[in-house]
C-alpha cells in the first residue's frame, strides 16, 4: 500500500497558542520555559492529529518558533557576528533578536531582512553571509524534537532546507556568489545527516524548492556536487523535495540527483506527471504531492485517482507515496468547528486536518480498499455540486467585463500634465511626508471589535470608538506636521478580509488563520464566485477623516492583485479573470471616493511582486494581467486625483518597468532593512513618477533614529530627482505601539525636514 505523508504542518496552533505564547515572552509576561512547553504542546498535538487523520509518517523539524529559514542558519551556525556574543549568552534571545531585532540600554541590533517565501504570504528571514562564511552543526532543536516525535510513537522524518535553496534564499553582505560557500557548507550538512543517522533516523526530507526554478549550468553543477557529498554521508535516506512549480528542464538533473527519493507537486504541475514518472530511476521512491497545500478546496476524486493510477501502473506501491504539493504551512488546520459557513460551501473545502484524512483515502482507495472507494465516490459528489452550483457566476460581472474597453487602463493624460495638476491643487513642499495607511491596532480596538461582532456592543458604540480612534490618528499627524494624512484603518480587521467581507463571490472563515510571519496571521477570505461589490465599502470612513482636517486625507483600498493574492481564489476560473473582477469592483469604489472629495486615493498592491510565476518564462504574461487589473481600478480618476501605490517585502529590480507601466502618481515601497538596495534598479531604469521609499522598518520594534533615517534619504536623493522623492514607513503601522509610532514619526518629519531644506539650498 502507498505510504502517506505530508511535507508540513502549520505550527501556529487552531487557537493561534503558539502567537499568544510569543507574544507574551516578548512583553516579558512569560518565562522561556512557559514558551517552549507551550511549542511542545502543539508539536505533540500537531503529530497526533496528523495520525489519527491517516498519516504513516510525520514531519520533524517542520516546527519553529518563528521561522524555519532563519532555524536553518542556526543550524548551520550562521549567525550574523553582530549577534553573536547575545547568542553565547543567551541562544533564545539571540534567536529572537535575528528575527525581531532588540533596542536596550545596553544593546541595539537590527533583525534580519524579512522577505517573502517563494510566491507565497509566508515571510522567511534572510540568512545573512559573506566571503569566508564557517558553518557548523548545531543540531539540538532538530535532534530534540526528534526524539520527540519517536518516543510520542511517531515514525518522524526529519525535514532541513538543502545546501542549494539555502543558500539562493540567502543573500550576502559583501555582494559574493553565496553559492560559492557550498564546499564550506556542505561539511555541517553531512555533520547533520550523521547525527540523524545515529538516532536512527530512516529518512530525511531535505527542502529544495529552487530546484523547480530556473538554474543556469552553475547551479545545475552545485546541485550535482552538493547531493553527491550527501549521498556518500551514510546518512538516512533522502527524500528530495521540490514544490511550488514543475521541475521542467531540470527533470533530469533531479532523477540523476543519487537520493533515495523525489517528490514533485502535482497540483502546481500536473503536467509533469508522465515525465517525471517514465524519468525516475526503478527504485527511488516517488513522493506525489497530489492533494493542494496551497489552497482549501477539497480535491477531486476523478482528477486524483487518475494520476495515482497513472502512477501505480509504473511505480511498485512501496515506492509510491501519497503526499500533499509541499506543507500544510499555508492552509488553515482544521475545517472543524467552520459553522457558520454556509453548509454547501463548507462541502466543498478542506484544511490541514481534512487534506491528510484525504490523503489516506487515497492511499486506502487505491489498494482496493471498498471503504475508501465508497468515501471518495461521496468526495465527487460533493465537488460537483460546486461544478453546477448556480451562485457562482453574476451574469452582469461577466456582461460588463466583456465591454470593458481599452480606455477603462488609460488615466485621460500621462504624469507630466498629471504632476501638474496635482501640484496646483495640493500645494504640498519638496519631499512630503504621508505614511502607508494603519496606525496601531490597539487591544482596546481589537476587543472592541471583538465584542462587536460576537453581538456585545451596539453598532453605535462600535463606531464611536472608530470614530476616536480616526481622530487621534489624525490630530497626532497634524501636530507633528505629516504632509498627506491617512485615517489609520481602526475599522479593519485585515487589509484583505475587510475588503472580502464586503464583496459579494467573497466567504470567510472563523478560525482559518495562516502564519504571514511570526507571530503575525492572516485569515485569507475564500473566493468562491463572480466577485461584486454592493455597495462603497471605505467612502464614508475616508469622508469622515476627511472632515477632520484641511490637510489632503488619503484615501485607502487593497489593490486587486493584492486581493487576488491573499485570498483562497477558487479553481473553476482563470485567475486574471478573477482578478479583472475584483478591479472592476474597486474601480466603483474609487470613483465613490473621488466623487467624496477624496484627492489621493492609495490603492496597495503589496503583492504585486510576490504573484510573479516562479519561471521567468511565465512573467510578461503575469504582469501583462496584473499592470493591466491595477490600472482598470485606477483608470478612472481625473488628472487631478492623486493616485498612490505601495508595496513592501519586494525586490523590484527586475520587474521595475512593470511598476512603472502601473502607471501610479506616486509609489511607496519597502526599503529600510535592505538599506536602499532596491534602488539599484535606479541606476539602470529612471523611474519616472513619485517615490517614497522607505526609511522606517515597521516590523521591528526598533525605534529608528533621526540621522538613520536622514542618511537613508541622502542615499535615496543620490538616484532619485527631489521633486520625486517622498518621505515614509516601509509599510502600514498596525502592529507597532502608539509610543513606537509617536517617536519614529516624529524623527521621520524631522529627518524630512533636515533634507528638505538641504535640497531647497542646493537649488
Ligand atoms: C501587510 N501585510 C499583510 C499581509 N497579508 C495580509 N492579509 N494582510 C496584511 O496586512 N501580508 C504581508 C504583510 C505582513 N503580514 C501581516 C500579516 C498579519 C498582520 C497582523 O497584524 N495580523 C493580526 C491579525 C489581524 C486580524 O485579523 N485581526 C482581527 C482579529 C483580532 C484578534 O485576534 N482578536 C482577538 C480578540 C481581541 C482581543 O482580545 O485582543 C481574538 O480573536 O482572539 C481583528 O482585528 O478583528 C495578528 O495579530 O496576527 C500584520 C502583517
Ligand atoms: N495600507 C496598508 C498596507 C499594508 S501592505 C497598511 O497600512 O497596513
Ligand atoms: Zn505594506
Amino acid at each position: 500500500m502507498p505510504h502517506v505523508t505530508y511535507l508540513g504542518f502549520p505550527r501556529i496552533g487552531r487557537r493561534r497558542e503558539l502567537k499568544r505564547a510569543l507574544e507574551s515572552h516578548w512583553r516579558g509576561e512569560s518565562s522561556a520555559t512557559e514558551l517552549l512547553d507551550t511549542a511542545r504542546d502543539l508539536r505533540h498535538r500537531h503529530w497526533a492529529l496528523a495520525r489519527e487523520a491517516g498519516a504513516d509518517s510525520v514531519p520533524v523539524n517542520d516546527f519553529s518558533l518563528y521561522d524555519h529559514v532563519l532555524d536553518t542558519a542556526v543550524l548551520l551556525d550562521a549567525i550574523p557576528d553582530r549577534y553573536r556574543a547575545l547568542d553565547a549568552a543567551d541562544p533564545l534571545a539571540a534567536y529572537f533578536a535575528m528575527a525581531r531585532g532588540v533596542q536596550t540600554a545596553s544593546v541595539d541590533l537590527p533583525a534580519l531582512e524579512m522577505t517573502k517565501w517563494f510566491d507565497t504570504n509566508y515571510h522567511y528571514l534572510v540568512p545573512e553571509l559573506s566571503t569566508g562564511q564557517r558553518f557548523a552543526a548545531r543540531t539540538d532543536k532538530l535532534i530534540g524534537e526528534f526524539r520527540e516525535a519517536t518516543a510520542a510513537g511517531h515514525l518522524g522524518r526529519p525535514v532541513v532546507l538543502g545546501p542549494i535553496s539555502f543558500l539562493r534564499l540567502a543573500k550576502t553582505t559583501d555582494g559574493s556568489d553565496a553559492l560559492a560557500l557550498l564546499d564550506a557548507i556542505l561539511p555541517a550538512y553531512v555533520d547533520v545527516l550523521t547525527a540523524l543517522a545515529a538516532e536512527g533516523a530512516a529518512w530525511v526530507q531535505i527542502d529544495e524548492p529552487c530546484l523547480a526554478l530556473d538554474l543556469d549550468d552553475t547551479a545545475r553543477d552545485a546541485y550535482r556536487h552538493a547531493y553527491a557529498t550527501l549521498a556518500a554521508a551514510n546518512g538516512p535516506r533522502i527524500l528530495l523535495a521540490t514544490y511550488f512549480a514543475a521541475l521542467d528542464d531540470n527533470l533530469p538533473l533531479a532523477v540523476s540527483l543519487p537520493v533515495a527519493g523525489l517528490h514533485v507537486d502535482l497540483v502546481r504541475a500536473p503536467e509533469q506527471l508522465e515525465a517525471v514518472a517514465q524519468a525516475l530511476p526503478t527504485d527511488r521512491v516517488l513522493s506525489a504531492g497530489v492533494v493542494d497545500g496551497r489552497n482549501i478546496w477539497l480535491s477531486d476524486p476523478g482528477k486524483v485517482m487518475g494520476q495515482l493510477r497513472a502512477l501505480s501502473a509504473r511505480i511498485a506501491d512501496d515506492r509510491l507515496w501519497v503526499a500533499t504539493s509541499c506543507s500544510l504551512l499555508h492552509v488553515p488546520i482544521d475545517l472543524t468547528g467552520e459553522n457558520d459557513l454556509r453548509s454547501s460551501l463548507r462541502d466543498w473545502l478542506s484544511f490541514a486536518r481534512q487534506k491528510i484524512a484525504e490523503l489516506r483515502r487515497y492511499a486506502d482507495a487505491l489498494a482496493g480498499d471498498p471503504d475508501a472507494m465508497n468515501a471518495l465516490a461521496r468526495q465527487s459528489e460533493r465537488v460537483a455540486t460546486r461544478a453546477k452550483s448556480s451562485d457562482v457566476v453574476r451574469v452582469d460581472v461577466r456582461a460588463r467585463l466583456r465591454q470593458l474597453t481599452p480606455q477603462a487602463a488609460q488615466r485621460r493624460s500621462g504624469y507630466s500634465s498629471r504632476v501638474v495638476s496635482q501640484r496646483e491643487r495640493f500645494g504640498l513642499p519638496e519631499l512630503p511626508t504621508t505614511t502607508i495607511g494603519s496606525f496601531p491596532q490597539t487591544q482596546e480596538l481589537r476587543k472592541a471589535r471583538s465584542a462587536y461582532r460576537a453581538g456585545k456592543l451596539d453598532t453605535a458604540t462600535y463606531e464611536a470608538v472608530l470614530r476616536d480612534d480616526i481622530t487621534r490618528a489624525v490630530r497626532f499627524q497634524e501636530s507633528i506636521g505629516i504632509d498627506v494624512l491617512v485615517h489609520g484603518e481602526p475599522e479593519r480587521n485585515d487589509m484583505v478580509e475587510y475588503f472580502g467581507e464586503q464583496l459579494d463571490g467573497y466567504a470567510f472563515t472563523a478560525n482559518g488563520w495562516v502564519q504571514s510571519y511570526g507571530s503575525r496571521c492572516v485569515k485569507p477570505p475564500v473566493i468562491y464566485g463572480d466577485v461584486a461589490r454592493p455597495e462603497p465599502m471605505t467612502v464614508r470612513w475616508s469622508a469622515y477623516a476627511q472632515s477632520l482636517t484641511q490637510r489632503p486625507m488619503k484615501g485607502m483600498l487593497t489593490g486587486p492583485v493584492t486581493m487576488l493574492q491573499w485570498s483562497f481564489v477558487r479553481d473553476d476560473l482563470p485567475r486574471e479573470e478573477v482578478c479583472r473582477q475584483i478591479a472592476l469592483a474597486l474601480r466603483d469604489e474609487v470613483h465613490d471616493l473621488e466623487a467624496a472629495g477624496i484627492g489621493i486615493i492609495q490603492i496597495d498592491e503589496p503583492a504585486l511582486r510576490e504573484g510573479l510565476p516562479l519561471r521567468r518564462a511565465e512573467w510578461a504574461n503575469y504582469l501583462g494581467w496584473a499592470v493591466h487589473a491595477f490600472r482598470i481600478a485606477a483608470g478612472g480618476v481625473s488628472d487631478a486625483t492623486q493616485i498612490h501605490t505601495h508595496m513592501c517585502y519586494s525586490e523590484f529590480n527586475d520587474i521595475i518597468e512593470s511598476v512603472a507601466a502601473m502607471d501610479a502618481d506616486v509609489i511607496s515601497i519597502e526599503t529600510s532593512r535592505s538599506r536602499m538596495e532596491l534602488l539599484d534598479a535606479f541606476t539602470r531604469f529612471r523611474y519616472p513618477n513619485g517615490i517614497g521609499p522607505g526609511v522606517y522598518d515597521i516590523h521591528s520594534p526598533r525605534i529608528p533614529s533621526e540621522d538613520e533615517m536622514a542618511d537613508l534619504l541622502t542615499k535615496a536623493l543620490a538616484v532619485l530627482r527631489p521633486d520625486q522623492l517622498w518621505v515614509n514607513p516601509d509599510c502600514g503601522l498596525k502592529t507597532r505601539g502608539w509610543p513606537e509610532v509617536e517617536s519614529a514619526l516624529k524623527a521621520m518629519v524631522s529627518a524630512a525636514e533636515r533634507l528638505r531644506a538641504r535640497v531647497r539650498a542646493a537649488a
